[in-house]
């Protein structure tokens, strides 16, 4: 038996378990047996095939649970559709009082689902019951607001209806809270798949719908495996699809629901890097490193697994850590005296296992805890690979495990280069006493979050998600909002089509028409490409014919060569992402400016291609011209926010333009769309490559030249010319386009939304006919939204 002087003396924890006993009676109170909850009860999977779910901790079983078919999904679909008029009716307030009985009912069980947490999970009990617990209810309760001033916040929008969503295993209910909480205030309705290791919490949570009396139908939950998600993410009848996973899963279900125009938003994978500059405060980061890494042993997608430490203080900085690392107890999740629990599964386990085998194979550094895991169950020792090599698979992949690999940097360049060279782009860390570099690095990383002398900090306020292969969209804050809201207008709006005279055609003799003859216009018209009017690669052109079918005159025909040579240009340009507000308004200005001068040659071209009157065609000219104004106008307006995060931090949402984005614009009032479209994505500081409709080549070519006369820096904003559906899918497979912006028919979005598969970019493809001329479609807060991504910058205050 330890003495009290022993323990005077280590100063170690005794233990001090939680006891299972509630949750294992609840489970025998339902035969350890549990059904699909579908319109307000729990029913029997149709096939009649359950699965087993375990404790990763102890190897028992605790349940069988239904394993979800076709027929399952669709009647829970149909439950989801029957109830959503009503509960969108409802009201805001209404559906308030519902989540803030929800926020009350989770409160008033945590202690019972933080157990159930913790012995399907193996996270600790002190994670479950402090960090999960506390964060799903906040999420309630936050989102309890947005629904109270759904009307007053986000007029003009309303819910986008029947979502599909699928959560991973490694916060089961916090990513329950996550999707379901802002989908119910906004007045969607849901069928929620949890991941098949770990679907107890989200059952206890069907009851407590049904504790707190939410209309039946309002939220359905179906248990199953990845084909019972793949059957959500196909049903037709589902408008949004919210998924949390693997990146690989992310791309399936990109390219499966690319046929649809169901919304989607995609929280993938990640490699975070954790950035420590020699004048840290060492230990401080050393905690950093254990709450970023080791917590939920690793299993977090924004984990800060690559450390990346300044030379002159690596060596210290490892024997801290290392020291650390030795105190950490790996043990029973639910002895409160525990570091760090199981991993959730023996895949998993052997998985990690086997990615550092192969490092010490190598002959790596690998150093790991010395503290003893019981012997039964799935248990992985905190591990550190020092001096990893930045191209290392383990540098480099996702190990979902509490293994960190560190290396070393000189400069702050280096180390901006070094955490920015990964697919992926959830999370950063950035350690230094000194603000302006902590500051001018989190501006430079290419992360959704970035956490500054700190880690793993999270609110319902602030939004959350990625940048390149981490997935698109935010949850938390308004912005995790905007992705359960559509436009209203947007629902009536018909399926646009595209004229025959905006194809492409094949090339014949240039002939003058009645219309044009008289302007001074240039007959072969040249791509705009890097500041230069350049002929196309291939050598080819095409015919560009008017509405009425006259040929007016010759294009270059783009191809894949002078995409890429745009997209080039583009990137060289990125100095327009820099240059003030102010100044990207001057630039707008004086574009306004020149086009007026060219006022005469435009409406001439407006009027050649569709057909329209002097009147009609100057009436389009003028509101190019007020559109022109508007971005310019809003170019050093487009703040962020300093959101009200719970512990003491100024958390800023900045609002980052992509980098370069590709632009296919529609046929429909083609001068006033395209630019519609380019100004808002070049105002917040995008770079642009535009794929104007065919049979308008002449009249950007013109445009090109008002560019060239109107401070627009060489390779802002690039023009080519050819089979816009051909091009704009050479930008959705190009990795070096951030974004791409689809307006036009059907099948051309749904073939940029496959493409797009591979490298995960975000597409906006909107195959709707909107009216150009009216501000309340064609301007605004939905463009600026859609041409940002939101960096969300936590700094700490206080001492
Ligand atoms: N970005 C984030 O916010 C975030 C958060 C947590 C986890 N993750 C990522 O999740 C991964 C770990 O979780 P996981 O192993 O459960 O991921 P996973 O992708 O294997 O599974 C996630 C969910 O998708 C379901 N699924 C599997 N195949 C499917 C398919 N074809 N169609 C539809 N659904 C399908 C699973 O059943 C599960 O419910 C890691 O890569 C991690 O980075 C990301
Ligand atoms: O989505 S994850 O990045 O995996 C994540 C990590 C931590 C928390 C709460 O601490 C929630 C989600």
């Amino acid at each position: 038996m330890t003495s009290v002087s022993d323990i005077l003396r280590t100063m170690d924890y005794g233990p001090s378990p939680e006891s299972p006993a509630p949750v294992n009676q609840w489970l025998s109170a339902h035969g350890m047996r549990f059904g699909h909850f579908i319109g307000g009860q729990f029913v029997a999977p149709a096939a009649g095939e359950y699965f087993g779910v375990f404790n990763p901790a102890t190897e028992e079983r605790l349940a069988l649970v239904a394993q979800g078919g076709a027929h399952d999904v669709d009647q829970a679909v149909a439950a989801a559709r029957q109830a959503l008029p009503a509960w969108a009716a409802l009201g805001g307030h209404q559906r308030a009082r519902h989540l803030y009985a929800i926020a009350r009912h989770l409160q008033k069980h945590a202690r019972f689902l933080a157990v159930l947490e913790s012995m399907d999970n193996g996270k600790t009990l002190r994670e479950s019951r402090d960090v999960d617990l506390p964060l799903a209810v906040r999420h309630f309760y936050h989102h309890a607001g947005w629904a109270q001033l759904l009307a007053s916040e986000f007029p003009a929008h309303e819910a986008v209806g029947v979502c599909g969503q699928i959560v991973p295993w490694n916060f089961p209910l916090l990513m329950l809270a996550w999707k379901l909480a802002p989908a119910l205030a906004a007045g969607c309705t849901v069928v929620l798949k949890p991941a098949e290791l770990t679907p107890l919490t989200a059952i206890a949570f069907a009851q407590l719908c049904v504790g707190v009396g939410l209309p039946a139908g309002v939220v359905n939950i179906v248990t199953g495996d990845g084909d019972t998600g793949a059957h959500l993410v196909r049903h037709p009848e589902v408008h949004k699809i919210a998924f949390t996973g693997s990146t690989e899963v992310g791309r399936m279900i990109r390219r499966a629901s690319a046929d649809s125009d169901k919304k989607l938003s995609l929280e993938l994978g990640g490699k975070s890097p954790f950035i420590v500059f020699d004048d840290a405060d060492i230990d401080a980061a050393v905690e950093g490193v254990v709450d970023s890494i080791w917590f939920n042993q690793g299993q977090v997608c924004c984990a800060g697994s690559r450390i990346l430490v300044q030379e002159s203080i690596a060596e210290r900085f490892g024997a801290k850590l290392r020291a650390r690392m030795q105190r950490l107890r790996v043990g029973d999740p639910l002895d409160k005296s525990s570091d760090m629990g199981a991993i959730v599964d023996g895949v998993q386990l052997q998985r990690i296992g086997q990615m550092v085998a192969a490092g010490r194979a190598e002959g790596l550094a690998c150093w790991q805890g010395a503290l003893e895991p019981p012997a039964c169950g799935h248990f992985f020792p905190p591990t550190f690979l020092e001096n990893v090599p930045a191209a290392h698979p383990l540098a480099q992949e996702e190990i979902f495990g509490p293994v960190v690999v560190s290396m070393g940097f000189r400069t702050l360049d280096e180390a901006v280069a070094l955490a920015n060279n990964s697919r992926y782009g959830l999370a950063a860390s950035v350690w230094s006493e000194n603000v302006n570099v902590c500051l001018t690095v989190a501006a430079e990383l290419l992360a959704g979050v970035v956490w500054i002398n700190g880690a793993n900090l999270f609110d319902a306020a602030a939004g959350f998600g990625g940048y390149r292969e981490s997935g698109f969209g935010r949850e938390g804050g308004r912005e995790g909002m905007h992705e359960y809201l559509v436009p209203k207008w947007l629902r009536t709006a018909s399926a646009l089509e595209e004229p025959e005279s905006a194809r492409l055609h094949p090339s014949a003799h240039p002939e003058p028409t009645a219309a044009l003859a008289a302007q001074p216009i240039d007959r072969s018209a040249k791509f705009y490409i890097g500041g230069q009017h350049t002929r196309a690669d291939s050598g080819y052109s095409f015919g560009v014919r008017s509405h009425g079918g006259a040929l007016l005159g010759h294009a270059g025909l783009g191809s894949r060569k002078d995409v890429r040579n745009a997209v080039e240009a583009a990137h060289k340009a990125s100095g327009w992402a820099k240059t003030s507000g102010h100044a990207r308004a001057q630039v707008l200005y004086c574009f306004a400016e020149n086009l007026a001068a060219r006022a005469d040659c435009l409406v001439a071209h407006l009027r050649a291609m569709d057909a329209i009157s002097e009147a009609a065609a100057t009436r389009q000219f003028e509101q190019v011209l007020e559109r022109v104004f508007h971005y310019a106008a809003i170019a050093d307006k487009n703040d962020g926010s300093a959101h009200a995060t719970l512990t003491a931090h100024v958390t800023l949402a900045m609002n980052e333009p992509f980098g370069v984005v590709g632009l296919r614009s529609p046929a429909q009032s083609a001068l006033l769309s395209a630019l519609s479209l380019t100004l808002p994505l070049l105002a917040v500081g995008n770079r642009v490559v535009l794929i104007p409709p065919a049979h308008t080549a002449l009249m950007f070519a013109d445009l090109s030249q008002v560019l060239d006369t109107s401070d627009v820096p060489d390779g802002a904003l690039n023009i080519v010319f050819g089979d816009s559906d051909d091009l704009a899918e050479v930008l959705a497979l190009h990795d070096d386009v951030a974004a791409l912006w689809y307006f036009g028919p059907a099948a051309g979005a749904t073939r940029m939304r496959a493409a797009s598969a591979g490298n995960l970019k975000s597409v906006w493809a909107q195959s709707r006919h909107t009216d150009w001329t009216a501000p309340e479609q064609a301007q605004g807060g939905e463009y600026l939204r859609h041409a940002c991504q939101v960096k969300n910058i936590w700094i700490p205050y206080g001492e």
